[in-house]
C-alpha cells in the first residue's frame, strides 16, 4: 500500500495577498510552490503542527484560523493528505530557511505559479473565498 503522509499547510494572508513558498532544490517536488507547513508529528493536532512548522521553517509565529480544504494526492513517493488552514502573522516576518523563495502573491495571480499538485484544490478554494 502507498505510504500515507499527513501534511498541514498555512494559507497566510496579508491584505489581499497570500504567502507562497517555493520548494528548494534538495526537497521533494523541487521548484513547486506550496503553502508553508509540513508533516504532522504523532500526538500533534494539525494546528499545533502548523504553528511548529512555521516557527521552524519561516521563523515566525502565526495564528491559525479556519479550515480551508483537506484533500489527498497520490505522488510516486506516497499519498499526501494535505490539510490547509487560513492563518495570519502574529509576530516575526517570514524568512526562507529551507525554501528557495517566499512570495506574497495577490489573490488574482495565485494561479500564475506552479503549485504542488496536492495544493491545487486548496488554491482554487482560496481564490473563491478571497476574491
Ligand atoms: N509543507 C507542504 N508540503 C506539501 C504541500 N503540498 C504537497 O504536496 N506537499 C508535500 C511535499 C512533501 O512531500 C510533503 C511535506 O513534507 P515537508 O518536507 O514539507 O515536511 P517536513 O518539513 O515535516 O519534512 P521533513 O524534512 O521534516 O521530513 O508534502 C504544501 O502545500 N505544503
Amino acid at each position: 500500500m502507498a505510504r500515507q503522509i499527513d501534511v498541514v499547510g498555512a494559507v497566510l494572508t496579508r491584505d489581499t495577498t497570500v504567502l507562497a513558498a517555493q520548494r528548494g532544490p534538495s526537497m521533494a517536488l523541487a521548484g513547486h510552490w506550496e503553502f508553508p507547513g509540513g508533516k504532522i508529528e504523532p500526538g500533534e493536532s494539525p494546528q499545533e503542527a502548523l504553528v511548529r512548522e512555521l516557527r521552524e521553517e519561516l521563523l515566525c509565529d502565526i495564528v491559525v484560523g479556519e479550515h480551508v480544504e483537506t484533500t489527498s494526492h497520490e505522488y510516486d513517493f506516497g499519498v499526501v493528505t494535505l490539510t490547509t488552514f487560513f492563518a495570519t502573522l502574529e509576530s516575526g516576518e517570514p524568512r526562507a530557511t529551507e525554501h528557495s523563495e517566499l512570495r506574497w502573491i495577490p489573490v488574482q495571480d495565485l494561479q500564475g505559479v506552479e503549485w504542488a499538485p496536492a495544493d491545487v484544490p486548496a488554491v482554487k478554494h482560496v481564490i473563491r473565498a478571497l476574491q
